[in-house]
């Protein structure tokens, strides 16, 4: 039966390009989803086989990342324009090259600590007994990221560990904290809550972690310490690993890569959980029964 190639582009989807400007110690950071796709006479490699006037969507991918550090991210369109441009120029058969970008905002909290924009949700958990009242306050993807003083390094190694220490990564996670109070009278939950949101900031910001185990420790012992009325913290915390991307290979003079240009990876991820609880606090009786995702 005859029948004719219709429409086709082909390209790489969603690559996950963090640009970290640290040209000082008040870093910047540009979070984007990048998709490009190429169009045009592409027909050969899709009836004969023949690649010859095929980019690979992995130099796209490459090409999205490297162009993150030599163009810079100023805004996406600029970005976009700048890659779209470069697509176009390095594959001939192209008529055209679309490149899609989404952008996740992210707000200040620190010089190299930043809060993903708009996106927790606070939560509460009540349990009201015939014997006693349980509150559990909590806050869920809380998405933090700090663009430096976090190392992993001294870890314990095995025949299967590849992974290289580091002194100087990226931590990021999209945090699920929740809270139980001692006491249910007279306390003012929204203060409660916007003040226990505020150090779990702050102490996000201000904290030098050799993991993010220290840093939940760090976090829960600041909650503990500034609010009296807290029993206990507990936290789910994944690690949303940033790998730094290799340009050594690529055949491009003086391009290096110093902790600027990120890829963000979404499975699998690190899941470090822990509480950490107040030594004279009270029994929690049923208070977490049926609360999901902690250890
Ligand atoms: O903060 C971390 N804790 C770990 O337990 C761990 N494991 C790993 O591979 N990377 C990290 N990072």
């Amino acid at each position: 039966m005859a029948h004719t190639l219709g429409a086709n582009q082909y390209g790489k989807a969603e690559c996950r390009v963090v640009r970290v400007v640290r040209d000082t110690p008040r870093h910047e950071i540009r979070d984007l989803n990048v998709s490009t796709s190429l169009r045009g006479d592409f027909a050969a490699a899709h009836v004969t086989g023949d690649q010859t006037a095929v980019l690979p969507t992995d130099t796209q991918k490459n090409t999205a990342f490297a162009y993150a550090k030599l163009h810079g991210v100023g805004s996406p369109e600029d970005y976009a324009l700048a890659l779209g441009a470069r697509l176009l120029e390095a594959c001939p058969a192209a008529e055209t090259a679309q490149v899609r970008v989404e952008e996740y905002g992210w707000d200040r909290i620190g010089d190299h600590s930043f809060v993903r924009r708009g996106g927790s949700v606070r939560t509460a958990v009540v349990t009201v007994g015939h014997d006693g009242t349980h509150v559990v306050s909590g806050i869920t993807d809380l998405v933090l990221l700090n663009s430096t003083d976090s190392e992993f390094k001294g870890f314990l190694k095995d025949e299967f560990t590849t992974l290289p220490e580091t002194d100087d990564r990226v931590l990021a996670t999209s945090l699920v904290a929740r809270w139980r109070h001692a006491s249910v009278d007279g306390v003012d939950w929204n203060a409660s809550h916007e003040a226990v949101t505020a150090t779990l900031l702050r102490t996000f910001a201000g904290t030098y972690t050799r993991a993010l185990q220290e840093m939940l420790y760090a976090m829960g012992s600041a909650v503990l310490d500034a609010q009296p009325g807290l029993a206990e913290i507990r936290f789910s915390a994944p690690n949303v690993h940033h790998f730094l991307v290799d340009f050594s290979d690529f055949q491009v003079d003086g391009l290096s890569n110093d902790g600027e240009v990120f890829v963000a990876a979404d499975r699998p991820y690190g899941l470090i959980e822990a509480q950490v609880t107040r030594d004279d606090a009270p029994p929690a009786d049923d208070a977490w029964l049926a609360v999901p995702g902690f250890c």
